[in-house]
């Protein structure tokens, strides 16, 4: 009952603090010491985990999620759940692995194409079902668009396919020698998986989580019978959204239980201003305790001590590394040199994160001694905004257009603050990243950046979206370069902070296993697993 009580709490975010630190005193349980890592595959495993995803960092990447994807199941692994990733097998995953072994098949539907399931171990011994299906993946560009940034127009066949793949897999259809005991499928590429799941009379429980809720996979009602959806789910107890066919609709609503990448966007995600349409829909999963918030972590290559992208390397005692980064930055976009503090932004160039704002607030930075190092793509008119001020200002704003994993590294970790105005953000990675290497965010207080950034210890928050409130937290940031004992130590506090990987795995573990023996709070009940499922220090047998 404790824990049942918690998770309600952790999942609708209700302040009670008391309660509140009992679901943190969870995350805390701490791994069992080992002293030399043990490989993936060497771990003994307990509950299996099918996790769905449209991109997977090192093979194909457009954000986030991507970063997600390559590090969750790998932090699960080593907690002793076996999880294997289903993603599509686009060319750059084929290019980028060896040895995929074609282990199934899987029948389509309607419109959907068949496929073959490939199988790769990547050599850390995580196993990939790519899902082979060239009618739809075997395109240039990213896991998205093609590469003039244009959308295909089948998406909803591309990732109905990858939906009803991992759906199949979960029911033992294919050819496997598996299948999970749970789906975990993220954003809404993967979202029609309960979904089918459910019209097959399939008992498998799914989690779903959310990390952006403005992207839904939204597509014309005309499209039903193509993706196989029964006409009477065409309905607002279904698929159905404002006339149209939405898959993160479908997800949340088909899904056992739903998860957001941080508690405050979990909050925030009920109300209007932040769900998207769909927050009387995460109202009423709140409200049953069927909504979470797992905040993420960041990868372990972050280490600016050993981070293999550096050229240089540094930590909280000695901080000359990350001096001699600033000047390799600055050399690199083409600024001149400068005393004055050096501001980052490494970002996918879109509405969400306010970048708009830092156009117009550059000026007022530039005047008072600071450059900007910016690292981004994404839509054109954001984009062009940043080209206009970089140009007027090409000593001081620095503007890089594209995709660069090893020039991200160096603009977060060489710079003295990171720039993160995001008029809305589920979890945010970056601002991890920046405060790993001592950077210093400063960030819109919503979503994730509230539970990740301690304002004025570990960074400088600001309430309103708007140039005001982004000027005010960059004047703020100047008080404190020009005093280094303080700059000292916030970076030092903020280099102290860890986010690492195993405390999320951890959450999100205890969340499958409460999903599995049927004491979370989800849609419809599950039959429990026949395997033993230990939980927070209770072993009960299933
Ligand atoms: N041009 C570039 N070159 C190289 N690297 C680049 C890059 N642009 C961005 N990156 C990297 O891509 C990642 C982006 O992370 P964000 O958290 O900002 O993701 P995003 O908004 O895509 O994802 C969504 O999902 C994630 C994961 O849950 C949430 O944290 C987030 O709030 C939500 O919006 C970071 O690792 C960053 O360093």
């Amino acid at each position: 009952m404790w824990v049942r009580a918690s998770l309600r709490v952790f999942a609708s975010g209700l302040g009670n603090r008391a309660i509140w630190a009992r679901v943190e005193g969870l995350a805390a349980i701490p791994a069992l010491p080992c002293l030399r890592p043990p490989s993936l595959s060497e771990k003994r495993t307990s509950m299996r985990v099918l996790f769905v995803t449209s991109e997977f960092a090192g093979l194909a990447k457009a954000g986030g999620l991507g970063d997600v994807s390559a590090a969750l199941p790998r932090a699960l692994i080593r907690q002793g759940v076996d999880v294997r990733v289903v993603m599509p097998a686009y060319p750059d995953v084929l290019a980028r692995t060896s040895g995929v072994e074609v282990v199934g098949e899987l029948p389509g539907r309607a419109e959907i194409p068949s496929c073959s399931i490939g199988r790769v171990r990547l050599e850390d011994g995580l196993v990939l079902y790519l899902l082979i299906a060239p009618s739809l993946y075997d395109r240039p560009g990213n896991p998205y668009c093609g590469p003039g940034g244009e959308e295909w127009p089948d998406q909803d066949l591309r990732f109905g396919r990858l939906s009803l793949a991992a759906a199949d897999i979960a029911r033992g259809i294919g050819g496997l020698n598996w299948a999970p005991d749970l789906l975990h499928v993220n954003d809404w590429p993967g979202s029609l998986a309960p979904a089918y799941l459910h019209w097959d009379g399939a008992p498998v429980p799914s989690l779903l989580t959310a990390h952006n809720v403005a992207h839904q996979g939204v597509f014309p009602a005309s499209r039903r019978a193509a993706l196989g959806i029964p006409e009477s789910a065409f309905a607002m107890e279904g698929v159905e959204f404002y006339g149209n066919i939405a898959f993160l609709k479908a997800g949340l609503f088909y899904a056992s239980h739903a998860c957001a990448v941080s508690q405050t966007y979990a909050r925030e995600i009920t109300t209007p201003a932040f769900g998207g349409g769909l927050h009387g829909l995460l109202a009423g999963l709140a409200g049953q305790g069927r909504l979470s918030g797992i905040v993420n972590g960041i990868d372990e290559s972050w280490d600016p001590a050993r981070d293999p992208y550096l050229p240089y390397h540094f930590q909280a005692e000695d901080l000359h590394g990350k001096r001699m980064l600033a000047e390799l930055v600055r050399t690199s976009l083409c600024l001149e040199h400068s005393e004055g503090p050096l501001f980052a932004i490494v970002s996918r160039l879109v509405h969400q994160k306010g970048l708009d704002l830092v156009a117009e607030a550059a000026p007022e930075i530039v005047r008072r001694g600071g450059q900007i190092a910016i690292l981004g793509m994404g839509q054109p008119s954001v984009e062009h905004l940043l080209h206009r001020v970089s140009r007027a200002h090409r000593d001081q704003i620095g503007l890089l257009v594209g995709f660069n994993e090893p020039m991200a590294h160096r603009i977060v970790a060489g710079s003295d603050f990171l720039l993160m105005p995001s008029r809305f953000e589920p979890c945010g990675l970056t601002q991890l990243q920046a405060q790993h290497c001592g950077t210093l965010p400063i960030a819109h207080a919503t979503g994730g950046l509230v539970d990740t950034i301690e304002d004025g210890g570990t960074g400088l928050l600001f309430e309103e979206a708007n140039v005001e409130g982004l000027l005010g937290a960059c004047h703020r940031a100047f008080e404190v370069f020009s005093h280094p004992a303080e700059l000292l130590r916030m970076r030092r506090r903020a280099m102290a902070r860890t986010f690492s990987w195993s405390r999320s795995a951890e959450q999100y573990r205890e969340l499958y296993s409460l999903l599995l023996d049927g004491s979370a709070p989800s849609s419809q009940p599950h039959p429990r697993p026949k395997r033993l499922v230990r939980r927070s220090g209770l072993d009960r047998a299933a």
